[in-house]
């Protein structure tokens, strides 16, 4: 075998995307996350943190005949990805089951996708919010909008069709440009009216039809603050399930020292402001979220949120040109 770990997983999952029989027989042994109204099961474990729920084939279908479903409902699932352990998984929606019986029965509860996300870590938040994500476009995504016929799906989820018109439609994200603005000392943030009090974030937009990431990007920084950027330089992207699936695009740019003045669009922006190593330094060691009661204290989005993987970077930038020019 000359394929790795890597390569022989995704071939894998190719084949089960594409192959409804395979899928259905990968469900026979996949890992399912459940969902109650788009809120996904999570599990206090012993040591007091939360995790998300997963279970079993023969788990869900003991669990289902305990809550009165019949056990095919498993099939209602949606292919996620698989484990390192080429395990399959899966989403399910169970939404018009008893959800306190559900509770009881997984011992865990359903928690809104918001406190969710950001009450478990790293690869775990990823596959939850795509597990939500793929739950939503085929709730949304029912009816073909060109014959108002129901679409039909394929096993894995992967797609969509209508028999009436032909039509395939395939799971969206919406592409965002997400850029941190510096002026070579300072970097520019800014926060919308519905932001929880004091935090401020990367400007954000989302990419017009047609358009280039570096066109949106300028675009953005024009319209909501009245700057022109230089110097683009890609960070990386991410999927972020809110308030529905965006596919974030992060990049740096520049703007010249000398034209620094923001214009701010108030329709779009209650705040932006250009903020100093030190405040940003300050505020990447804060928890996040200000103490109830309070006056807000300038924060940062958390680290999962991409936002905040450009300001480190930035900082880290930041703190290297600092050592050269022999600055503390
Ligand atoms: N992960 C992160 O670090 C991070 C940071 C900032 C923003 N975001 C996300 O980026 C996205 C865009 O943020 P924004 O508010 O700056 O966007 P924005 O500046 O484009 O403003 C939003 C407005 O754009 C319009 N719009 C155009 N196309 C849209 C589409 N496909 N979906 C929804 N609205 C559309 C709507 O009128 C909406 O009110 C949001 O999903 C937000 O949660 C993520
Ligand atoms: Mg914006």
């Amino acid at each position: 075998r000359s394929c790795s770990g890597y390569v022989s997983r995704t071939r894998y999952l190719m084949r089960l995307r594409e192959d409804d029989e395979a899928c259905r027989e990968a469900l026979r042994s996949g890992n399912f996350l459940l969902y109650h109204k788009l809120a996904p099961l999570l599990q206090k474990t012993n040591s007091g943190v939360y995790k998300l729920a997963c279970l079993k084939t023969s788990d869900l279908e003991h669990v289902l005949e305990k809550v009165g479903k019949d056990k095919h409902f498993v099939n209602e699932s949606f292919l996620l990805g698989c484990t390192d352990k080429s395990e399959p998984q899966f989403s399910l929606e169970v939404g018009d089951l008893d959800r306190s019986a559900l509770e009881q029965e997984c011992r865990g509860m359903f928690v809104d996708l918001r406190k969710a996300f950001f009450m478990i870590t790293g690869p775990e938040s990823a596959l939850v919010a795509k597990g939500q994500a793929l739950l939503r476009w085929h709730q949304t995504n029912g009816f073909c909008s060109a014959t108002g016929q129901p679409t039909v799906r394929n096993q894995s989820g992967s797609f969509r069709v209508c028999h009436s018109s032909g039509v395939t439609y395939y799971p969206k994200m919406a592409p965002v440009a997400i850029v941190l603005v510096s002026d070579g000392s300072r970097c520019l943030l800014a926060r919308q009216a519905m932001f929880p009090p004091g935090m401020y974030s990367a400007l954000s937009g989302f990419c017009d039809m047609g358009e280039s990431l570096e066109e949106a990007l300028h675009r953005e920084v024009a319209e909501e603050v009245g700057l022109e950027v230089e110097n683009l330089q890609y960070s990386g992207s991410q999927h972020w399930p809110f308030p529905q699936s965006s596919f974030m695009l992060a990049c740096h740019a520049t703007v010249n020292p000398d034209k620094t003045q923001v214009n701010i669009d108030t329709a779009e922006l209650e705040d932006a402001r250009w903020f100093s190593f030190e405040e940003i330094t300050e505020a990447l060691q804060k928890p996040p979220r200000n103490p109830k009661g309070e006056p807000p204290v300038f924060w940062v989005p958390p680290p999962y949120a991409i936002a905040n993987q450009l300001i480190q970077e930035w900082a880290n930038q930041q703190q290297l040109s600092r050592k050269r020019h022999g600055l503390k």
